[in-house]
């Protein structure tokens, strides 16, 4: 079967761009995929790792070859790299960006580069480089279009149908306010991770702290290992949202202060922010459809995995998701997701044959 894209070009091979590329590749989208990035470190491991067939690191008659161009380099030059191809891009090659901020790269790209439409996958980690890229990484993700009145019709449907043919959800959301609520759900969460490491690297206790980092710590600060030059293109580019988003924490922190006095109300408060916490489990996230699930504790020894799932394999019990929650020197848990409630009943009992203790 003829794939979709011929030759695609992707301009930056990072975690995000590395990603597309396995995508593309693993679902026999393209025939050809080209990389080009200013880095020959990220070009020789893209080769290595089988993510691009060729690499280039000048632009060139080579991007007049392309069928798809995606840019997927730091937002803070993703115009300046959109405008450089401009001139070699062919006009009815189809382009799009993985850009983090949409407003600006729209506007200055839009018309600029042929059939350009904006993107922006909302997926992605704490790591950076192509190394870390994988085609998993878009699964099941939500990836935001942003068209404009002026989108060529045909482009936007082209872009549709690549986002569900990678395995992710396309929503159509204007840029601007993209831009206002992604400011809320991803750039300000960042900027506090940041603002969290801050307030522990400048206390006397320092080492301490470290020390006392559990769960709560970690998981709220995870974003601030991902790429600082990534990071802080990102939240320069949306500042103006930004700030307002700043602005709104900073009056709900006060309120939450207040509170501090009124135990009763700061329980209801308390209690209205795990309703909408917990009304965002991964499940619902990832659209996958919703799993059973089962939590088993586990003590710290070698074997134990192998040990539950040859139970379950054996009584061909599949496993559809495994998650290791917790591991200290007691033992740790493993969070696992069957297809059936039947299912996972059967696994339990199984499981607690076996001597396990379960959740
Ligand atoms: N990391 C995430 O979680 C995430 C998620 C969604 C979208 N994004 C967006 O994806 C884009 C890439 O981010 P990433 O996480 O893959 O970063 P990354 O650091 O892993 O990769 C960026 C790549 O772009 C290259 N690059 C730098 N300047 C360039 C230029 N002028 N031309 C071409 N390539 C250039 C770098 O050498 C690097 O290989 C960004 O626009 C970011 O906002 C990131
Ligand atoms: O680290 C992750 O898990 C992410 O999904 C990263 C994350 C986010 O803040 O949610 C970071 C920036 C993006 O543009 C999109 C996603």
């Amino acid at each position: 079967m003829k794939p979709l894209f011929n030759k695609v070009g992707i301009f930056g091979i990072g975690l995000l761009g590395g990603s597309v590329a396995l995508g593309l590749r693993e679902r026999f989208l393209a025939s050809e995929v080209h990389a080009y990035d200013p880095d020959p470190s990220a070009l020789e491991d893209a080769l290595a790792l089988g993510v691009a067939d060729k690499v280039h690191t000048t632009p060139g008659s080579w991007i007049g070859e392309l069928d798809l161009g995606v840019l997927a380099a730091p937002v803070g030059v993703l115009t300046e790299v959109g405008r450089q191809l401009a001139p070699y891009a062919r006009p009815d090659s189809l382009w799009t960006d993985v850009g983090s901020v949409k407003g600006p790269v729209v506007q200055a790209l839009s018309g600029v580069l042929p059939n350009f439409v904006g993107s922006h996958p909302m997926a992605g980690s704490e790591k950076a480089g192509v190394e870390a890229a994988h085609a998993g990484l878009l699964q099941n993700a939500v990836w935001v279009i942003t068209p404009t009145p002026e989108t060529p019709p045909q482009a936007l449907e082209r872009l549709r149908h690549l986002v569900k043919e990678l395995g992710a959800y396309p929503l159509e959301i204007p840029p601007a306010l993209h831009d206002r609520l992604v400011a809320r759900i991803s750039h300000l969460p960042y900027l506090l991770a940041v603002a969290l490491n801050h307030m522990v690297a400048r206390d006397e206790h320092q080492e301490l702290l470290m020390f006392l980092a559990a769960g709560g710590f970690r998981d709220l600060t995870r974003v601030a290992s991902g790429s600082p030059r990534m990071s802080r293109d990102m939240v320069v580019s949306n500042r103006e949202a930004l700030r307002e988003a700043v602005e709104e924490l900073r009056a709900i922190l006060a309120e939450l202060e207040e509170l501090l006095e009124h135990p009763e109300e700061l329980l209801e408060a308390a209690l209205a922010a795990k309703r909408t916490r917990d009304s965002l489990p991964i499940v619902k996230r990832s659209l996958l459809p919703t799993l059973h699930e089962l939590v088993v504790q586990v003590p710290d020894k070698p074997g134990q995995i192998a040990r539950i799932s040859n139970a379950l394999g054996d009584a061909h019990i599949n496993i559809k998701q495994f998650e290791v929650l917790a591991i200290r020197d007691e033992g740790g848990a493993i969070r696992m997701g069957f297809a059936t409630a039947e299912e996972r009943e059967a696994a339990r009992r199984i499981l607690e044959n076996i001597g396990y203790r379960l959740r």
